[in-house]
């Protein structure tokens, strides 16, 4: 990535300011009391203020970073030095792993967010192989494609690292579900079947030094339209979350051997906006390359997401009509390669007007 295109310039009003403003930082929870270890006894009174605290960060946040969450460093360290192995190869090599609008998975360097071209590189994986998704995002289409991952043939390694990490961090996705539906009052297994042919992927993104980062995002605001992300972030920092209070863009201080979580669009709807997903979006800077790691962790595609029937009575109605996430993602998927006219799809399409 050389000068900077006019495609990677913001509309003046979504580019980033250089002040940073992190004075009410997104909250920190301690995971310890629900991550069992061999000599742990679990004691039911830390495991009820773990809930109540990632209940009132769903609420008030959507965003929260949780520390001592079980997945181990050495696993951690060891993706994030292959990922800085994978973006280093040459151009070309990368490229014979390109993912595109039928092979979804791979890398990719011209990512969109709402239109405008995100300053960064990636390369996806997903976690349970094959994944099934519809073919397109047409609702009369049946046809259900399968994804596999792509891995270079110079990085033999990338493939175990990636494969190994994949499976704790997944472990701790589905733990945090456990602990959300607590914390709305349900069964710690509620989700649970949504997640047996999960869509979730693993994202490596790599944000390389940008000359004009008062005019470009590293990813332009978004929100994240699955479940749940579980995001490994460098110590360089970038990520800034929408703060639900103010609208206030907060920087999210990077903390060692942290990850940050946030609640994605699908809880938003089955919560029936008990909780709600938040924007965020990740800044560049002129100096420092920063990697991140997102897992997004997916239902199954055949799932059709509604407000769930136990948090909805007469005064508390339904406020979302059911959709299917497997077209919903399609049609998600189809716009990264596609500039598109009209808005790309939101649950808001699917909202009841009140
Ligand atoms: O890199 C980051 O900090 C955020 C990435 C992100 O939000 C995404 O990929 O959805
Ligand atoms: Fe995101």
């Amino acid at each position: 990535m050389g000068e900077v295109d006019l495609a990677f310039f913001q509309d003046p009003d979504h580019r980033p300011k250089l002040s940073i403003t992190e004075a009410e930082g997104i909250p920190l929870i301690n995971l310890s009391p629900i991550i069992s270890t061999p000599n742990s006894i679990s004691d039911p009174i830390a495991i009820e203020g773990v809930v109540r605290e990632i209940g009132n960060a769903c609420r008030d946040w959507g965003f929260f970073q949780v520390i001592n969450h079980g997945v181990s460093l050495d696993k951690l360290l060891k993706i994030e030095a292959v990922a800085r192995k994978f973006f280093a190869l040459p151009l070309e090599e990368k490229r014979k792993i390109m993912r595109d609008e039928k092979n979804i998975l791979g890398y990719y360097d011209s990512e969109r967010t709402k239109n405008v071209r995100d300053w960064k590189e990636l390369f996806d994986f997903t976690v349970k192989e094959p994944t099934f998704v519809p073919s397109s995002p047409d609702p009369e289409d049946r046809e259900v494609i399968e994804w596999y991952n792509q891995w270079p043939a110079y990085l033999p390694e990338l493939r175990v690292v990636c494969e190994e990490y994949g499976r704790e961090v997944e472990q701790l996705a589905l733990k945090l579900m456990g602990l959300i539906a607590l914390s709305l009052g349900l069964p710690e297994d509620r989700f649970t079947s949504y997640f047996k042919e999960q869509t979730s992927f693993i994202r490596l993104n790599h944000y390389p030094p940008c000359p004009s980062p008062e005019l470009t995002l590293g990813v332009g605001r978004h929100k994240d339209g699955g479940a749940l992300t579980v995001l490994a972030q460098d110590d360089v920092g970038g990520l800034e979350v929408k703060r639900k209070k103010d609208g206030e863009w907060i920087w999210v201080k990077p903390t060692p051997n942290a990850y940050v979580i946030n609640v994605g669009d699908s809880i938003q709807v089955w919560s029936n906006e008990r909780y709600h997903s938040v924007e965020h979006r990740a800044m560049v800077n002129s100096e420092k390359e920063r990697f991140s790691m997102p897992f997004f962790l997916n239902p199954a595609h055949y799932t059709i997401i509604k407000p769930l029937e136990e948090l909805t009575n007469e005064e508390n109605p339904a406020k979302y009509k059911p959709y299917s996430w497997g077209k919903f993602f399609a049609h998600r998927q189809l716009s990264n390669y596609k500039k598109l006219n009209v808005e790309n799809i939101q649950i808001h399409h699917f909202r009841v007007s009140e």
